[in-house]
């Protein structure tokens, strides 16, 4: 079948994947290609079992897979093939050297670059997907202007907005797509380009098309915005302990101010996800590299307060288990950093589980959807717990795949993401079997605390009134 677009994405992750399925499914005339330096990663792209777990992801990628949808580790060859080439790999906090802790590392957005200028024999449009930092795309245009075979290449700034566990249908139905790209009529030309393929499904007056660096600035302020709520109502619901105000009530009388609106005021343990940290990091360190002290250390206070909750939790967890947490056992209910994904990047749960482990606490945890290995991952990436040498770790974690067995003789219960499974459970034959008195710590504001009360449960939730020590 002959196609009339080609596009080629660089980078098979949780948003390469999933946004080139929903551009395959709603462009049946545009071939796609998804390809990634890591061939376990495409190999389970192409099998029954997807490497990321996402509501709908399934369906969409086996409606187009092998039609009009690959997946290849053939990187050279689906680049020449394509027009557009996006780049949507990952672009963590550099770990070392200047901006360390801070700036965003690059590196994989410019070896994409050399890589397209080595191997393309046309001209294309290069769009950055990865979130970078503000004059990225500079960076990216000046590589690709090094190939010494004639050939044009438009760069331009299209951030993802999709939120994980409602990835498809934050594709399917954007609330926005951005396109930024140069003021010159080459630049008009590829923003046009990409129009074209967006109007497939997304109505013409949600696509806002502006320059480049206000598209790449505008992903990183979205992500700041967003994380800011989070850390503005657990800042409230510290104080909602302390005073008896519920943080709940707080948000729904607030959030009926249409100023305000109701959506991110949902008080947690904590934000995690590959991505608050560190684009907020990221708008922290471009600051301070512009001189502007005060504006940097304004949005550093939204991750010390998202510390300051994670660590704030376990430290009321301890003196309410009598000061003592050692030997005792605990369930962790949920380890992803939010409900409908398997996703544990940044996640509260490690934080809270590590810290619970330094007192020695004996933890099983659950979660639908992370297995055992993964979690390890986490504990090695985010904690630098050294998992094949810390000699407690396979002695103080048990994962479980039944929820009541996690619980079963237990001390206390602490609800880490908000799976809807967790409202359901039966905590009659849970607290049953805890040993008493059975303490309930909620992160997430699920549990029925009044119900879970009746039962003889010492129930504990975030910004809820705690009884007073
Ligand atoms: N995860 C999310 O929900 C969102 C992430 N973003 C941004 O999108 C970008 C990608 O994020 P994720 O998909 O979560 O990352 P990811 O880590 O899941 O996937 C990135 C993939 O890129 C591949 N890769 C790295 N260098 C490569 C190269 N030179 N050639 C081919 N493949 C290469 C890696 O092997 C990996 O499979 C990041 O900049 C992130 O900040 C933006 C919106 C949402
Ligand atoms: O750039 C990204 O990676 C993405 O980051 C977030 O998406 P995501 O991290 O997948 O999930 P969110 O729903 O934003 O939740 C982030 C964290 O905040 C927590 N959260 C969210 C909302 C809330 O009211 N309270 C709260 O604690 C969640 O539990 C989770 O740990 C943004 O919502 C997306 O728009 C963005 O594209």
């Amino acid at each position: 079948m002959s196609f009339d677009l080609s596009i080629c994405c660089m980078g098979a992750g949780y948003v390469g994947g999933p946004t080139m399925a929903v551009i395959a499914k709603n462009c049946p005339n545009i071939r796609v290609c998804v390809v990634d330096l890591n061939a376990k990663q495409i190999d389970a792209w192409n099998s029954a079992e997807l490497p990321i777990y996402e509501p709908g992801l399934k369906e969409v990628v086996e409606s187009c897979r092998g039609k009009n949808l690959f997946f290849s580790t053939s990187i050279e060859s689906e680049i020449a093939l394509a027009d557009i080439v996006f780049i949507s790999v990952n672009t963590p906090t550099k770990t070392q050297g200047i901006g360390a802790g801070r700036a965003a590392n690059i590196k994989n957005c410019e070896l994409c670059a050399r890589t397209i200028a080595k191997v393309a024999t046309t001209n294309k449009i290069v769009v950055e997907k990865s979130t970078v930092p503000v004059r990225t795309a500079d960076a990216v245009r000046r590589v690709l202007a090094c190939n010494d075979k004639g050939l044009e290449f438009q760069v331009l700034s299209n951030p993802e907005f999709l939120a994980e566990g409602t990835a498809i249908d934050d594709l399917e139905k954007p609330s926005r797509v951005l396109i930024g790209g140069e003021e010159t009529p080459g630049g008009q030309a590829a923003i046009a380009k990409l129009v074209s393929v967006y109007a497939n499904w997304v109505p013409s007056s949600q696509i806002i098309t502006t320059n480049l660096w206000s598209s790449e600035l505008s992903k990183l302020v979205a992500n700041a915005f967003l994380a800011q709520r989070v850390s503005s109502i657990n800042s409230i619901s510290a104080l909602c302990e302390s005073t008896g105000a519920d943080v709940s009530e707080i948000s729904r009388a607030i959030g009926s101010d249409p100023r305000i609106g109701p959506r991110f005021l949902q008080s947690s343990v904590g934000f995690g996800g590959s991505c608050f940290q560190k684009d907020i990091l990221n708008l922290v360190y471009l600051c301070e590299t512009f001189g502007l002290d005060e504006c940097a250390e304004y949005w550093h206070q939204v991750i010390k307060m998202n510390d300051y909750q994670k660590s704030r939790f376990t430290q009321k967890m301890v003196s309410r288990m009598f000061n003592t947490a050692t030997g005792k056992k605990i369930a962790i209910l949920g380890f992803a950093f939010k409900k409908d994904t398997g996703d544990t990047r940044e996640t509260a749960s490690a934080f809270v589980c590590r810290d619970l482990m330094q007192e020695k606490a004996r933890l099983h945890v659950y979660d639908p959807q992370v297995k055992r290995e993964q979690m390890m991952i986490e504990f090695d990436y985010t904690l630098n717990v050294n998992t094949t040498t810390e000699p407690d770790l396979e002695k103080l974690i048990t994962t479980e795949t039944d929820v009541y067995k996690a619980c079963e003789g237990a001390h206390a219960i602490a609800v880490l993401t908000e799976w809807d499974e967790f409202k359901g459970l039966d905590y009659e034959r849970i607290y049953k079997g805890m040993s008493k008195p059975a303490f309930v710590f909620d992160g997430r504001n699920v549990v029925d605390i009044k119900t879970l009360r009746e039962i003889g449960f010492e129930v504990y939730a975030i910004g809820k009134p705690w009884p007073k020590e």
